[in-house]
């Protein structure tokens, strides 16, 4: 069967995005893989399937299938792709929630054409941790799931690191097992100003930006580091992301990922 997809990137993290409310498409990880592939498909770190809501608590549903043909529970750049196709297909839908696999999330539109979103609150907050490396027995890390996991590095220079092979390290570390973890390397670039690299799970490569990541990197300088809203985060793909939150000092909520969305084709594939 042919079917119309729309690929997008948020920040240089990119998608594959299909209307599946009517078609109810179920990709087998072999296919999403290929999908996925740069070089034998139409290239992407995901696949964003826009669903049909299962309960009246959103108005639509997502599902997430990472280039390992893996489903994720969550993604902030994917998110705010899935806000921008939405809203071109019905142009009604500004403002939405959708249920994911991290649960309902909602998407706004920003000034300057920038979207959104409200990510899951926080959870599972682990500062000032170690953990033994081939390079130090007690590296510092810090931990958050902000819809999926991420360990935190704090590191002098950004540049200066191999976020492939430390990350990879890290990412499955046996204090990370059974699920694993993103790994962000963050560096501290100004007052409320980060840079950020991120190893992703399931892209099993650095990706040019991670949203979730960089909302965990933030919601840990707060605590570490005195930061306070707004954040603003420089990625690998040179683009700024935007983080706002409310702190009560025990508790994150309110958490926002702002930044852009684009659609950068469309095409036909075979499913
Ligand atoms: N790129 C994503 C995160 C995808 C999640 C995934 N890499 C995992 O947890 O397995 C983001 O912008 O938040």
């Amino acid at each position: 069967m042919k079917v119309p997809f729309t690929k997008m990137q948020g920040a240089a993290n990119d998608f594959v995005l299909i209307d599946n409310r009517m078609l109810s498409i179920v990709l087998t990880p072999e296919q999403a893989i290929r999908i996925c592939d740069r070089y034998r498909g139409v290239g992407a770190a995901g696949i964003l399937l826009w669903e049909k809501s299962t309960t009246n608590l959103a108005d639509w549903k997502w599902t997430f299938i990472q280039c390992d043909g893996d489903t994720a529970a969550m993604c902030g750049n994917g998110a705010r792709c899935f806000g921008k196709f939405v809203h071109t297909n019905l142009q009604n839908q500004d403002d939405f929630t959708f249920e994911t696999g991290a649960g309902i999330v909602s998407i706004a539109a920003a000034p300057n054409n920038y979207i959104s979103v409200t990510l899951p609150n926080p959870k599972d907050v682990k500062l000032h941790d170690t953990i033994a490396l081939s390079s130090n027995p007690a590296t510092p890390v810090h931990f958050a799931n902000t819809g999926v996991p991420h360990a935190i590095l704090y590191v002098d220079d950004v540049n200066a690191i191999d976020v492939v092979s430390l990350g990879r390290e890290v990412r499955y570390h046996n204090h990370y097992a059974p699920h694993g973890t993103n790994v962000n390397f963050v560096q501290i670039i100004g007052p409320n100003q980060l840079a950020v690299r991120s190893y992703e799970r399931g892209v099993e490569v650095e990706t040019l930006a991670c949203g979730t990541g960089v909302a965990a990197a933030v919601i840990t300088a707060a605590r570490t580091h005195q930061f306070t809203s707004p954040v603003r985060v420089q990625v690998a793909s040179g683009d700024e992301l935007e983080i706002t939150f409310d702190d009560d000092g025990t508790q994150f909520t309110n958490v926002h990922l702002i930044g852009p969305a684009e659609i950068t084709f469309t095409g036909e594939i075979d499913v």
